[in-house]
């Protein structure tokens, strides 16, 4: 690869949306260069990217985004063209534990990629015309009860660590586009699912647990919301609001599949029964339901999640296109091959 070709930086790109999103933008543009940045935390793979690797228009380096004098050296030795950031610390449960990671990487981390690339922009007079996405998340805005929905203009009220941590980035995003003249723009999805996410997320966390004979824990009494989209559609939305999205603006995306926690047990349980029925044997369990157990709730748990994203759909023309059952069927069997691999080791 030419250094200086124009280059699409794209940060934490070997976690689950990131790997996903390298994996449609490579295909889906094979003239644009794309450097993927990674620090390969417990949550980065490379085996995501096992099919992406040999293309050409993709390259790979490790480092950390918070790392002022490596991420200055990458905007000294690559002229990148863009930024879309989906490096972070992701998990809630974890952010409840301990939360100094996540403000390391979800705010020092995006500050200081956000300086690194204003000041080479500024330096090129193209602050204004080359773009910093950031990837965002639903959770800013808090928790809903039994009606409505957020929309770009609900007020951020973050009630995790996580979500606390994101918000903050957001602000420091826009705050670059208000002082700086810099072109921002943030995308707030709602649960993604699909090939690749970690195991520590729900759905990954039924499915395992279910082939393996544990108990699938359901946190407190189960009816918990979230808003379910497929990991494709959102890579979609990113690719349209990272190029048509306006400057300044924030852009909700959704799946539209509103799921309590225990019904979205039950039908990823019900899939299996159907499939691999053969698993359950050792078991001695008639239904993967029986295993489903409702355990001790999550500290402050958001109660639900649902997006009004009217406004990606109005302005940019995006609407998701995997039908749910589908999309949770594509997952679950890419789980289940992954599963049956692991079995053959
Ligand atoms: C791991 C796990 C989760 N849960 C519950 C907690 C939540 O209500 C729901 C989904 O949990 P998680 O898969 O951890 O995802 P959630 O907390 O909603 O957050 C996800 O979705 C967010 C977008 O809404 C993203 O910003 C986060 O990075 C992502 O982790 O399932 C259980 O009941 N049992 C479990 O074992």
């Amino acid at each position: 690869m030419n250094n200086r070709q124009q280059t699409l930086l794209i940060t934490g790109g070997a976690g689950f949306i990131g790997s996903n999103f390298i994996d449609y933008f490579t295909k889906q543009y094979p003239d644009t260069q794309i450097l993927n940045i990674d620090k390969l935390t417990y949550a980065g793979n490379l085996d995501n990217l096992r099919e992406v690797d040999q293309r050409p228009n993709y390259r790979f380096l490790q480092g950390d985004i918070g790392d002022k004098a490596w991420i200055t050296s990458i905007f000294e030795e690559y002229d990148i063209s863009g930024v879309i950031n989906f490096a972070a610390e992701s998990h809630v449960d974890r952010s409840i534990e301990d939360s100094q990671a996540f403000v390391e990487s979800n705010v020092l981390g995006t500050l200081t990629l956000l300086d690194a690339a204003k000041k080479d922009w500024e330096e090129k007079g193209e602050l204004d015309i080359r773009r910093f996405h950031q990837i965002s998340t639903d959770e800013v805005y808090g928790s809903l009860g039994e009606v409505g929905s957020f929309s770009e203009t609900t007020p951020y009220n973050p009630r995790n660590p996580y979500s606390a941590s994101k918000a903050s980035a957001n602000f420091f995003v826009k705050s670059f586009g208000y002082t700086y003249g810099m072109d921002v723009v943030i995308s707030s999805s709602s649960n993604n699912y699909g090939p690749r996410q970690h195991q520590e997320k729900l759905i990954p966390t039924i499915i395992s647990h279910a082939l393996e004979g544990k108990q699938i824990p359901i946190y407190g009494d189960g009816g918990n919301v979230r808003d379910w989209l497929y990991v494709d559609d959102h890579c979609r939305a990113i690719d349209l609001i990272y190029h048509k999205g306006h400057t300044l603006e924030s852009y909700n995306v959704g799946g539209g599949n509103e799921q309590t926690n225990k019904d979205m047990a039950a039908q990823i349980c019900s899939l299996l029964d159907e499939f691999v029925p053969e698993y359950r044997q050792p078991y001695s369990i008639s239904s993967y339901r029986d295993l489903i157990k409702f355990t001790e709730d999550r500290k402050g748990h958001d109660r639900r999640y649902s997006v009004d994203d009217r406004k990606i759909k109005q302005e940019l023309g995006w609407k998701p296109a995997v039908d749910f059952h589908e999309g949770l069927k594509k997952t679950m069997e890419w789980y289940v091959s992954e599963w049956k691999n692991k079995q053959t080791l």
